[in-house]
């Protein structure tokens, strides 16, 4: 498991579903930002991970990805296993701990927070599968809203030296949140993210804020 993390390298990055923009070109042709790889290699961030949705396919994919930049480090992975899950992304990633369960569940999600020493956070679950919504949106806010903002107020509560840290939240077809901590930078949303059911090559648009 992953040992405690010091506070100097402590970063909460949440709603990264955009920030990396992997191309959906299929299994192992995922292109990641440029910027994300610099920062998760210069900033340390790949240490004491926590990454929600990480059976999805683009979490799936992120974590993958990560296990590669620095095989010494495991990697939480917190999940439902919903209908959306793809056990065989992850499955041959060795240095994963899934823990199956909710992100609404803020008791332990702070237990991880806080028992992992997790340095970084980063958030992928959602309902991702958009032509459910009409039939059921419910879901929907359940998850991709009430669950995200449970979790920031998981992540504020377990850092408390981040509050000063602004949380940008960033809407366009795709909700983003940003929480800024140490490795202070915004994501921007040119244009949808390439999905299944919107099939326009579109690259979101990372910056970092130079402070
Ligand atoms: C709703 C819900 C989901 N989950 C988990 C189940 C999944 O493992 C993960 C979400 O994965 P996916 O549904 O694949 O979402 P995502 O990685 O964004 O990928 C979707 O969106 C991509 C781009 O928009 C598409 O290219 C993919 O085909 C599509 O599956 O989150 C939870 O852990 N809790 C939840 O409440």
């Amino acid at each position: 498991m992953a040992s405690q993390a010091p506070a100097s390298t402590a970063a909460v990055l949440l709603g990264a579903r955009n920030i990396g923009n992997p191309r959906d070109q299929g299994a192992g042709h995922i292109h990641w930002n440029a910027h994300l790889r610099m920062m998760l290699k210069e900033e340390k961030l790949l240490a004491n991970m926590l990454v929600t949705g990480g059976v999805g396919f683009i979490g799936g994919n992120f974590v993958r990805y990560c296990s590669k930049q620095n095989p010494d480090d495991t990697i939480i992975v917190l999940d439902c296993l919903t209908y959306a899950r793809n056990r065989s992304t992850i499955a041959d990633v060795e240095q994963t701990d899934l823990v199956v369960g909710d992100i609404g569940d803020t008791a332990l999600v702070e237990k991880l927070l806080r028992e992992q020493g997790v340095a970084t956070l980063v958030h992928f679950v959602a309902e991702s599968h958009i032509d459910r919504s009409i039939t059921g949106p419910d879901a929907f806010i359940e998850t991709n809203v009430i669950g995200t903002s449970s979790l920031l107020k998981a992540a504020r509560m377990f850092r408390p030296w981040d509050a000063h840290a602004r949380p940008t939240l960033a809407t366009r077809r795709a909700a983003q949140v940003v929480w800024r901590a140490q490795c202070l930078f915004t994501v921007e949303m040119q244009a949808p993210c390439r999905t299944r059911h919107n099939a326009g090559d579109h690259a979101p648009k990372t910056s970092h804020s130079g402070v």
